[in-house]
């Protein structure tokens, strides 16, 4: 089914999602999502390992096809235009597709041929593009030689070389050092300053989804929450207390019982919101009938809100995929 285009006079999104489903056999890995992503807008896609979200890239870029609904990127219909849409896409994928026995600089123009980069603009464009991953000065080394950094920072470069409108960015810093995300996000946010550039990126590191306008937040396929950082922790509402106790059954049945609260038990203790998480502690400290042997407060974080939404932290959800809390608040 072809996508619906956007009423007239509106000014249509940069990605169109309506109702889009992708099936494995069994598996649904994309269970019915809708989403807009306006231009010029950094666009997150956070969730755990097999919540859907590479699938749902792979789509809109055409790799796959959707079983149900629709998808326009860059003005076009992911199925029925999809030389169009791949005309407008930059992709930067989780394994490296770089020819490891070429250099910098014959990967970049072997590319830049594939898309039919203008031979009077490609020199401009290819120091440009190169100069802003700092790799200008290496353009002659053979990629082999290359750090992991370096090589996802030339593979940006290579999405970028066609001035794509929409660039996707499939885990663009996964395996590699914090030193070096914290360099690739520097590039990221350049980018959004200097191109006229819609970026849709997946992660499932909760402090990158922070740089991100606005994030969705994937769970088994659906997208379970979606607006800005921000906006998603003020709708908590509440501050997060951590606590651990020798017996964190009895200590969550008292919470339940005495203070009629909500709490999730996980790998990593007692997890809780509370409206006055200060004021709280000192009545927990005596009011439980096991000791607190820890206990701290915080705002609300995007694990918080992933927690609230599915009763998990994303790492509990990457180690038992599926599995669901009975103690999970119910929030739509
Ligand atoms: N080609 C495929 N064939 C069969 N099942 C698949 C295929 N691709 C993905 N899946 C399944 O679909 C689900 C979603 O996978 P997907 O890779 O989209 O998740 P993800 O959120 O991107 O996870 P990750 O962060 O690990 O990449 C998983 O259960 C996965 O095993």
């Amino acid at each position: 089914m072809e996508a619906p285009t956007p009423a007239a006079g509106a000014v249509e999104p940069a990605v169109h999602v309506r109702g889009l489903v992708k099936r494995y056999g069994e598996v649904t890995a994309v269970d019915g999502i809708d989403l807009d992503v306006h231009k010029g807008e950094t666009f997150g896609f956070l969730g755990p390992n097999g919540a859907g979200k590479s699938t749902t890239i792979s789509i809109l870029c055409t790799l796959a096809r959707p079983s149900e609904g629709s998808a326009r990127v860059a003005g076009h219909d992911v199925v029925t235009e999809r030389d169009e849409v791949r005309r407008h896409i930059g992709l930067v994928f989780q394994d490296t597709t770089l020819d490891q026995y070429l250099t910098a600089e014959r990967n970049l123009r072997f590319h830049a041929e594939l898309y039919g980069v203008p031979r009077d603009l490609l020199d401009d464009r290819l120091r440009k593009v190169l100069e802003m991953v700092g790799l200008w000065e290496r353009r002659g080394s053979k990629v082999q030689n290359f750090s992991g950094g370096m090589k996802r920072r030339l593979e940006i470069a290579r999405g970028l070389l066609h001035s794509p409108r929409v660039l996707f960015l499939d885990e663009p810093t996964v395996g590699l050092d914090p030193q070096t995300r914290l360099s690739i996000w520097g590039y990221i946010d350049e980018l959004r300053q200097t191109e006229d550039i819609t970026i849709f990126l997946t992660t499932h590191y909760m402090d990158e989804a922070e740089n991100c306008d606005r994030i969705a937040i994937m769970d088994a396929g659906r997208v379970i929450a979606l607006d800005t950082p921000a906006g998603l922790k003020a709708s908590l509402g509440t501050d997060t207390v951590r606590l651990r106790t020798p017996d964190d059954a009895v200590a969550a049945e008292d919470l339940r019982d005495r203070f009629q609260l909500d709490p999730t038990v996980g790998s990593e203790g007692i997890t809780v919101g509370v409206p006055d998480g200060e004021g709280f502690v000192p009545t927990v400290v005596t009011g439980l009938r096991v000791p607190v042997t820890s206990i701290s407060v915080s705002r609300p974080t995007l694990d918080d809100v992933f927690l609230s939404y599915t009763g998990r932290t994303i790492r509990d959800a990457e180690q038992a995929p599926g599995m669901t809390n009975p103690f999970a608040q119910t929030r739509r």
